[in-house]
């Protein structure tokens, strides 16, 4: 009988890569396994999952795409984050379904979901099934997550309200406002949806982390002690990272063509990750930032945020360079800047020998793709746990420069520039070269034979063969 892991992403690029690699690298180690990945398509679902998924199916055949029937979810919910949630506890029937199915053809190893799935999680407990959980950000928010129903029990308010500091195992004390905002204001639903998630996690067989031992020791170390809570068994965790992707570079050839014409090392990336959107007057304020210094740039430009609720999830539109730049911007800096629509081959450029600096929204996808390419990065964090990553980044990690904001997070133009030099010019940004280079370094051999990711995983499936199903 066919020997099958189940993987169960939640909506969205930065959530789906990860784990697909994940797949991909089991094959590469256990090639006798196939893969099925589990696709719930929400109606705000942008489209490039669609695109990223046929192309993934038509490059490996161990790879199946099994998309659920949708869920039944009024879409008018202007919260994005509680309509995932929603919509992935209304998928449960569907998953209940597909692992039936699946079973009914090969024997399931195991169901490795993303954390936001895990009310599938007693679906698959249920059916006797190994369930892990996958976490798709760093080590470091991963303490946050499971120390969060102690930080709840701690703090009788909501952390809106909180001006000290909060003390949390395997990272520095760090002030509230760093925690993504579902996870500050307890009268929101959201809330409630994160210390489900952050009590539902440790009842999994295991935990999988997308980081690596080098990059992130002392967060491990409290997870590996389980310093976390009181009398609650924590379940193993199995560090597997960095899974990123390899990129399409195929859509790039205008940008790559472009890097080409660059100087080694001389050009800024900036880019806010597959959503990541600012508001008119900041993409203003980034062009006079850009135009004031004289680094080399290519910029990642997507269209504001809508006001209007029909077309909120929509993708976006394709922005009007000529309105939201000041005029003449694209001709004056022609030659050593480079404005694109919407979307970049991001792995590709990273790893272009032109560039040398990456401002990034910090989705951990992002700083795994820049540290795998040995390039420092500027943190500008914008929505979910990017604060908290930032606050890692710039501080215990040392891998990220600061980038002055305002109470707002609206970012200067003289603010921007200052920071680039700082990172393309100044002794501190080489400090953060040396250092981003030695983790390059330790991220491939995490993932080589005998390297600490790649035995975490040879863990993870003899753990499987030993379970009793
Ligand atoms: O122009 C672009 C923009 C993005 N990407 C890719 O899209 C992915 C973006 O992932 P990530 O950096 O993690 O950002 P988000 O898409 O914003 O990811 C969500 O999921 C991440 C993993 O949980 C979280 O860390 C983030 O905060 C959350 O916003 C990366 O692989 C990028 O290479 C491109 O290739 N080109």
């Amino acid at each position: 009988m066919k020997q099958e892991v189940v993987l169960y992403p939640s909506p969205g690029m930065g959530h789906l890569v990860s784990l697909v690699e994940l797949g991909k690298l089991i094959l590469r180690h256990h090639p006798t396994f196939s893969i099925t990945v589990l696709i719930t398509k929400p109606p705000f679902d942008t489209g490039a999952t669609a695109e990223y998924v046929a192309r993934v199916a038509s490059q490996v055949s161990a790879i199946t795409f099994h998309e659920l029937p949708p869920a039944d979810l009024n879409v008018l919910n202007p919260n994005l984050e509680l309509l995932i949630f929603e919509w992935l506890s209304l998928c449960k029937p569907h998953v209940s379904e597909a692992l039936l199915s699946i079973s009914e053809k090969a024997r399931i190893k195991a169901f490795i979901m993303d954390f936001f799935c895990c009310t599938a999680l007693e679906v698959a407990r249920g059916m006797g099934i190994a369930s892990y959980i996958f976490f798709t950000s760093g080590a470091g928010f991963l303490d946050i997550f499971f120390y969060f129903p102690e930080l709840h029990k701690e703090n009788p308010g909501s952390f809106t309200d909180l001006d000290r500091d909060l003390v949390v195992p395997g990272i520095p004390p760090f002030p509230p406002r760093i925690m993504p905002t579902v996870m500050q204001d307890k009268s929101q639903d959201v809330y409630d949806w994160c210390m489900y998630y952050a009590s539902t996690m440790p009842k999994a067989d295991g935990i999988l982390v997308n980081t690596f031992e080098q990059l992130e020791p002392l967060a491990l170390k409290a997870l590996a002690a389980n310093e976390f809570r009181p009398g609650v068994p924590m379940p193993k965790i199995y560090c597997v990272g960095p899974l990123i992707t390899v990129g399409d570079a195929d859509r790039s050839s205008e940008v790559l063509a472009w890097l080409d014409t660059q100087p080694e090392g001389s050009v800024v990336f900036l880019c806010f990750g597959s959503v990541g959107r600012l508001s008119a007057t900041q993409i203003r304020e980034i062009a006079i930032g850009l135009e004031s210094q004289r680094q080399r740039f290519l910029w990642v430009v997507r269209s504001p945020p809508t006001e209007d609720p029909s077309r909120k999830f929509l993708p976006p539109a394709d922005p009007d360079l000529d309105a939201l730049l000041p005029e003449g911007f694209l001709e004056r800096t022609s030659g050593r800047g480079m404005v694109v629509k919407n979307w970049a081959p991001q792995v590709a450029v990273l790893r272009h020998s032109a560039v040398g600096g990456f401002v990034t929204h910090c989705g951990w996808n992002s700083i795994l793709e820049s540290i795998c390419a040995g390039v420092p990065m500027a943190a500008w964090p914008l929505y979910a746990e990017q604060e908290s990553n930032a606050f890692m980044m710039v501080g215990a990690l040392q891998l990220s420069v600061r980038l002055e904001r305002d109470d707002n997070g609206f970012v200067k133009a003289e603010a921007l520039a200052r920071c680039l030099r700082e990172l393309m010019e100044t002794e501190s940004g080489k400090r953060l070269r040396e250092r981003t280079t030695v983790l390059k370094d330790g991220a491939a051999k995490a993932l080589s034979e005998g390297g600490t990711s790649l035995k975490s995983l040879e863990l993870l499936v003899k753990a499987w063969d030993q379970a009793p199903n």
